[in-house]
């Protein structure tokens, strides 16, 4: 069972936009923002990260060449920072997942770097970038990705298992039971709800204690109380458990959970806002979309 954040003043049954008013600020980079809004907007906490989790430096990401070449990313520089909740949106095609995946290193970019933590992950051997991946990375896809002949419980210790990692016991327990799987641990996913089966990839990522939860599109295929579920769990994670997380979303709602969301339009970061609310998400959103 996922526990109501603590500093976001969200409860279970209420979207955090209907809240969100009364803490919402939002940082623009545009010279003509309102004078008040970027004096409200930068409290200590609320900053630009002092402290990355992960970082680009002129990440550029090409696809194809010649006539057919794509330009995924051009040139983006970005931090994520630690115990944040961070949500990556933009248009279709506008390079999220490309970010994400070049981030977490399931993908190489063209040029730039990418550091996790002070690790620069840019021109890592395939082998050193799996164990990094396994050993520091959890995630969580909008297809659940788990291992269908096994059981939660397995899946759940499955990267702890392949890395020769002991599982703590007593994490796993208390994640296991604060996700509501404690008595789901011996089915396999076919015998799961979508939203269970999204529960122990929750599971899965957080029983590593990773440095960074990376989630694609992680309620995409979930209705809407299990998509809240999933992302009160991914806001305690942040809010009590000092994880930090980076999801890829379409969904304004979903956004709205996180600390900060960075928008991209045409592979370029154009815009990011802290405390975000669902209605300023949809503002910017349409304007970007123009
Ligand atoms: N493997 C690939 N080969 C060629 N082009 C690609 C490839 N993957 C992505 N692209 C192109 O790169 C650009 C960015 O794609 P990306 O998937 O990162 O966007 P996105 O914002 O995640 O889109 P969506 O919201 O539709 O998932 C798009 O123009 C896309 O067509």
């Amino acid at each position: 069972m996922a526990s109501t954040p603590s500093n976001r003043s969200q409860s279970a049954d209420q979207p955090p936009a209907e809240q969100a008013s009364s803490y919402g600020r939002h940082v623009l980079h545009n010279d003509d923002a309102p004078q008040e809004s970027i004096q409200e907007s930068t409290p200590e906490n609320h900053s630009t990260p002092r402290v990355a989790a992960a970082r680009a430096q002129q990440l550029f990401k090409q696809y194809g060449e010649g006539d057919t070449a794509v330009i995924a990313l051009d040139h983006v520089d970005v931090e994520f920072g630690k115990n944040q909740f961070t949500a990556i949106m933009g248009p279709s095609g506008s390079g999220k997942s490309t970010l994400m995946h070049t981030m977490a290193g399931l993908d190489a970019a063209t040029s730039g770097d990418v550091f996790l933590g002070d690790t620069n992950l840019t021109g890592m051997k395939d082998k050193e970038i799996t164990s990094l991946r396994r050993d520091r990375l959890g995630f969580i896809f909008q297809s659940f990705n788990l291992v269908p002949t096994l059981t939660a419980a397995e899946n759940i210790t499955l990267p702890s298992d392949i890395a020769g990692n002991t599982v703590d016991q007593e994490w796993f327990d208390e994640v296991t039971s604060r996700l509501g799987l404690a008595n789901r641990l011996d089915h396999r996913p076919a015998e799961l709800s979508g939203g269970q089966q999204q529960r122990v990839a929750c599971a899965r990522a957080l029983v590593s204690r990773p440095e960074i939860i990376f989630g694609d599109e992680p309620t995409g295929n979930l209705d809407s109380n299990s998509s809240t579920e999933v992302l009160q769990i991914l806001r305690t994670a942040v809010d009590e458990d000092n994880q930090t997380v980076v999801i890829v979303t379409h969904d304004a709602r979903a956004a709205s959970y996180a600390d900060r969301v960075i928008f991209l339009a045409d592979g370029r970061v154009v815009d990011e806002m802290y405390d975000p609310t669902m209605d300023k998400i949809l503002q910017t959103m349409s304007g970007i979309e123009g």
